[in-house]
């Protein structure tokens, strides 16, 4: 059996001193393809940039079986500013900096990928547009071909389809899952049950704890997100952290 790509050692993330996620323990296999399901403030994101090193856990941790730098992540659309004035290419090209380095001139065979990544993502000819010109389905179809530039063994993807139009949404689907038969492991923030269901065939339920994890037909149980429900409706804002012995909740 492959080492863990991630092991979650009761792990608890949160914002001064109050937790969003509790005690998860659990282990993420290489290869999975796996939707982060929950109500709304279930801890979801809150996970992702945990595993970004955006929010230090407040008891507990995690291991990467990977390097810290063969993770990709990309935040919620929202999330981030794009209107500093950059070009189409100039952005995606952005997914080489980890071979080519900061100040590292772009070689031909580069900027060959980067028009062919382009190209896959269906941005042939917007290289020039000013990344603040393009649609929200369009911008999304560029960080994601950024993404594949990146060529991580482990991406991460918080709420890739929010917002974003039902043409683009298949294609970058179809994106994930080109990523899925090439080994790398994924996990997505999503809302919609029916395309986890579709697509996805693992899937963690939190609802600020774990409450299953596995796969998705096992997991999104009508018992199960009723369970999430209630305790979203329990959700309490200013908790104190919890003390709770690791071994309690195992996946
Ligand atoms: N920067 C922050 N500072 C303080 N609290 C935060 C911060 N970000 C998130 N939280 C709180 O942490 C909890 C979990 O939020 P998080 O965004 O991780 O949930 P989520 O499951 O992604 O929710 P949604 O589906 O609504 O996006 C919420 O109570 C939220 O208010």
């Amino acid at each position: 059996m492959s080492e863990p790509v991630i092991r979650f050692r009761n792990l608890t993330l949160g914002y001064d001193r109050h937790p969003a996620v509790h005690h998860l323990s659990g282990e993420i296999r290489p290869g999975a393809l796996l939707a982060v399901v929950g109500p709304n403030g279930a801890g979801k994101s809150t996970l992702l940039k945990g595993l970004v090193g955006e929010t230090l856990p407040l008891q507990g941790g995690f291991e990467l079986g990977i390097p810290a730098d063969e993770i990709a992540y990309l935040p919620q659309i929202s999330d981030i500013d794009h209107s500093f004035p950059v070009s189409v290419f100039d952005m995606v090209a952005m997914g080489l900096w980890r071979r080519v380095g900061g100040f590292g001139g772009l070689r031909r065979q580069d900027i060959e990928r980067v028009h062919h990544t382009l190209a896959k993502v269906g941005l042939a000819g917007f290289e020039q547009r000013q990344i603040g010109k393009l649609s929200g389905g369009q911008l999304q179809r560029a960080r994601f071909a950024r993404m594949m530039l990146q060529d991580c063994r482990l991406l991460l993807l918080d709420e890739p389809f929010n917002a974003i139009d039902s043409r683009t949404t298949d294609d970058l689907l179809s994106l994930i899952a080109n990523w899925h038969a090439e080994g790398r492991t994924v996990l997505a923030v999503l809302h919609d049950l029916e395309r986890v269901g579709r697509y996805f065939p693992e899937c963690l339920l939190i609802a600020r704890e774990l409450i299953a994890f596995g796969p998705t037909a096992e997991v999104l149980t009508s018992a199960n997100l009723a369970r999430a429900r209630v305790l979203a409706e329990q959700f309490e804002e200013d908790a104190p952290v919890c003390h709770r012995h690791p071994d309690e909740t195992p996946v």
